[in-house]
């Protein structure tokens, strides 16, 4: 490892020379498996930062090797939609402002400071911002996010990086509607060598793709397509489709949606190791269509091209920017369009939500040991919450009532929040981009996506990937070598797209970036 001030990233001689003394941290933003991430101020020239805690107490072999990867990956990658890492700072010992853990024994681990990265400061991880009671995305929102997300992506991909942990609380979004992938801690480099294996105990269990749940180690650019096709079931859903407890179950809840697979459907599925020790025992069809069946056509079209069992037939990120999705109405709106909410992280609303359950524990409490006093009070209307029901994943189709349920939820205003300006320019048809509300309508012509209050009871999302939320979602990080390109991925350069755009100009200005 570098001296304590001098972190061995070359090119920017301040990076690792300044002390994390230059900033004042204002409030806990994240708290990650691998770290604290906290909101901060710069005292001299007063920009708002994120500053993320690299985590060294479970560390005996020095500086985590994680996160040398993804400073290095981070330094690489130089996009709109990608977060930028500004600058690494240092904190010579133990803080005073924080609870910090002890260090490792001084024989194993003999540097005891801190290393922060600091990065640009987002506002929202979609996590959060999904979360917000009453918040319901547009369908021109959902387009913008999810065109933001893939332009993201793709440039990633183009650069040889895979993400590998794509899910809604690293997809961070500031107050000009931008969306920037984050926490690159499980990304890796990939490279044309087929010969190399990777780990496939990677990408949050809700999200990870089949190829991986079936123990595949050499893959690609195709197993971030899977968790964006999750996302966008689940922004245009409103809750996470695929919520499995563990991974049996996740593979399960994958067959139940896109069917069974076998060597016709996807050649070489039984060679894959696991595959015996999870061939389904009945065969399934597939039901995305007949469950979804009234998301938008085109949207429907794209889904159906993401969730491909077979990581070779998968749509690229290439692909899907060029789909019928994104270029017919209503069509993607203007990032600066958006509205502008307070912020809102994950690590905020679940706080929020605890402190919530805690209150009503203690109140339940109280009601118990003191019910005649409580017999004589009036009965509480409870705020913000829903009876009503959803398709709760695979195997529990959605019945009338509950599609009436989604396309009737209440709207925003039942909660006493307001929804800020309208969404989308003005070009939109009434009742669209202007916040037409309600749940995700039949036809084309409904502008709302799924996300509003309804689909999130007050419970919170619904059980963790694993039981009892102690075990970490992801995997070991870390896996040595290289990965082959598949072939439904073309690294043939930056996306060209397909001529003129919807939003004006060609595609190049508006991804605005070359490899
Ligand atoms: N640049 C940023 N601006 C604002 N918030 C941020 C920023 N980076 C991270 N966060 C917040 O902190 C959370 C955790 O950050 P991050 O995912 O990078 O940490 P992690 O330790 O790798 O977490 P995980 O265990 O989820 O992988 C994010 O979900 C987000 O809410």
């Amino acid at each position: 490892m570098a001296a304590t001030n001098q972190l061995n990233v070359e090119e920017r001689p301040s990076w690792g020379s300044r002390s994390v003394e230059c900033f004042e941290k204002l409030e806990q933003i994240g708290e990650g498996t691998y770290g604290q991430v906290y909101m901060a101020r710069e005292k001299r020239t007063g920009e708002i930062v994120a500053l993320k805690k690299i985590r060294m107490d479970n560390e005996k072999e020095g500086f985590p090797i994680t996160a040398i990867r993804e400073i290095k990956i981070l330094k690489k990658l130089q996009h709109e939609n990608v977060i930028q890492l500004k600058e690494i700072v240092t904190s010579p010992g133990r803080e005073t402002n924080e609870q910090v853990q002890p260090v490792a024994d001084a024989e194993n681990n003999k540097y005891k400071g801190s290393i922060y990265m600091v990065f640009e400061y987002m506002d929202h991880d979609l996590t959060g911002l999904a979360d917000r009671p009453g918040l319901r995305f547009t369908v021109p929102q959902i387009k913008c996010y999810m065109k933001q997300l893939l332009t993201g992506l793709h440039y990633c991909h183009v650069n040889q990086v895979l993400h590998r942990d794509i899910k809604g609380s690293n997809l961070l979004i500031d107050n000009e509607g931008n969306l920037k992938l984050a926490d690159f801690g499980l990304a890796r480099s990939f490279s044309n060598d087929i010969n190399a294996n990777l780990t496939n105990r990677v990408i949050t269990l809700w999200y990870r793709p089949p190829e991986l749940l079936l123990g595949a180690t050499k893959y690609g650019p195709a197993v971030d397509m899977w968790s964006v096709g999750c996302i966008f079931a689940e922004l245009l859903y409103g809750k996470p489709i695929l919520p499995g407890k563990n991974e049996p179950e996740q593979l399960n809840k994958i067959f139940e949606l896109c069917g069974t697979p076998d060597e016709l459907i996807w050649p070489g599925v039984s060679k894959i190791p696991w595959y015996n020790k999870f061939k389904p025992t009945r065969p399934m069809k597939k039901r995305i269509r007949e469950l979804f069946r009234h998301f938008d056509r085109h949207a429907l079209d794209l889904l159906e091209k993401m969730l491909v069992l077979d990581p070779a037939q998968r749509i690229s990120a290439k692909d899907a920017l060029d789909s019928e999705y994104f270029w017919n109405d209503p069509l993607p709106c203007d990032p600066k369009s958006l509205p502008k909410y307070e912020s809102s992280h994950e690590f905020q609303t679940k706080k929020k939500r605890q402190q919530q359950r805690q209150n009503e524990e203690i109140a339940k409490r109280q009601k118990l040991q003191h019910p005649q006093q409580h017999a004589r009070l009036p009965p509480i209307q409870q705020s913000g919450q829903s009876h009503q029901q959803h398709w709760n994943g695979p195997g529990h189709q959605m019945n009338n009532n509950s599609q009436m349920a989604m396309s009737g939820a209440p709207s925003h205003h039942q909660y006493g929040k307001p929804r800020g300006p309208p969404a989308g320019p003005s070009r939109y048809p009434p009742g669209g981009a202007g916040g037409g509300g309600g749940g995700y309508y039949q036809d084309r012509g409904g502008q709302s996506g799924g996300y509003s209050s309804a689909p999130f009871p007050s419970q919170g999302r619904g059980p963790p990937p694993y039981p009892g939320n102690t075990a970490p979602s992801n995997g070991p990080r870390g896996a040595a070598g290289g990965y082959g390109a598949p072939p439904n991925y073309s690294q043939s350069g930056q996306y060209n797209g397909r001529g003129q755009n919807p939003m004006g100009g060609n595609r190049n200005q508006q991804y605005g970036w070359q490899q």
